[in-house]
């Protein structure tokens, strides 16, 4: 933390004030779980209150903003990094510059990075008194939590997200079995007991969940805190998980970008973007989560590219690799006839 801001923040811990705290709620879980999908129901619904959302993106471009922007215009964004380590700093300062507001809002959703510890988090928002924390969700991915909590690269920082939550919210639950559900139930109790799950279809949730209630302390986290810029160091097994974009003025054949994307899913982890099509006048949104690849029309304001960001355990080869064959396939952006 620097200097300034622990200044900052001993001088907001000093002063008494009087006023409402601001309601905290930090939602977490692994990469596309859907945190944005759940946080974009939360602003839909009419609590009669007003939110303030602070949306952490791994990666240089904020993707996720994008999408919450539609939404609401108090969103603050904090990207290239993972604030529970490399960009601590930036976001103890947004956490100041809120509650210095004339006006404050009711309550604060923060939107973890899926690579972020939420629980870490969280204690550096209880920091500064102004915020009062109400919930540590942390999302479930119903249908890929199997395979992250094995994998021997990602499955430490999953495992860390859950045990560090108020909350667990399990999503997804429309793609899977009453028998899978199950299965996934009886691996979360190994992990922990005593957290309570919840289903959430397409992000609906009781709201009471996230805002009903208050926790005085939050177990303690082992963030390392060495990360770079975009890179999120799981020391335990040497991993480095990388972001890199894409951005070209262009549109791609829908199944020919299908294919490349299957091609490359064993070392991508996650990829998100806003694309255009050739079939279509109109961007899409495309949402890369284990195998499974969405391309779904876009409702928001779209640049005049095609962006898509990636998360990933790949090498610098394996990016050029999957760069090249993007531009490859890459078609004129000159919209259809
Ligand atoms: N079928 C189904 N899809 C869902 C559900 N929740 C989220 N999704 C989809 O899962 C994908 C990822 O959702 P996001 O909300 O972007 O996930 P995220 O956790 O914000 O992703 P990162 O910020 O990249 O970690 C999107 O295509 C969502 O539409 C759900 O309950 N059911």
């Amino acid at each position: 933390m620097t200097p300034t801001a622990l200044s900052h923040l001993d001088r907001l811990s000093a002063a008494p004030d009087r006023r409402k705290p601001i309601d905290l709620v930090v939602i977490g879980g692994y990469l596309g779980a859907g945190k944005t999908t759940l946080l974009n129901a939360v602003l839909s619904a009419r609590t009669g209150k007003t939110i303030a959302v602070l949306v952490n993106d791994f990666g240089s471009i904020n993707v996720d903003g994008a999408l919450i922007r539609s939404k609401t215009d108090d969103v603050i964004l904090l990207e290239n990094g993972c604030i529970c380590c490399s960009i601590g700093d930036s976001l103890t300062e947004a956490l100041i510059n809120i509650s210095a507001r004339e006006t404050r809002p009711d309550i604060l959703l923060i939107e973890a990075s899926g690579v972020s510890d939420p629980a870490r988090i969280a204690q550096i928002g209880l920091l500064d008194k102004a915020f009062r924390l109400c919930a540590i969700a942390v999302l479930i991915d119903a249908e890929h939590i199997h395979n992250t909590l094995r994998d021997p690269y990602v499955g430490d920082i999953s495992r860390r997200q859950i045990m560090g939550a108020s909350v667990l919210i399990m999503t997804k639950v429309d793609l899977i079995s009453e028998q899978k559900k199950a299965v996934v139930h009886r691996q979360i109790s190994l992990i922990t007991r005593a957290i309570p799950i919840v289903d959430a279809k397409k992000g609906k949730i009781a709201l009471a969940l996230l805002f009903d209630s208050s926790i005085d302390a939050v177990i303690g986290s082992g963030c390392d805190g060495k990360s770079a810029s975009v890179m999120h160091k799981n020391t335990a097994h040497g991993v480095e998980i990388r972001s890199f974009n894409f951005k070209f003025d262009c549109r791609f054949e829908k199944k020919k970008l299908k294919e490349i994307l299957s091609t490359f899913s064993g070392k991508i982890l996650r990829a998100k973007g806003i694309v255009w099509l050739t079939h279509d006048k109109s961007p899409y949104e495309l949402n890369m989560v284990g195998l499974r690849i969405m391309l779904i029309p876009f409702a928001g304001l779209a640049d005049q590219f095609s962006l898509i960001v990636f998360i990933g355990l790949t090498s610098a080869e394996d990016e050029a690799q999957l760069i090249g064959a993007l531009q490859k396939a890459a078609g004129t952006l000159q919209a259809p006839g």
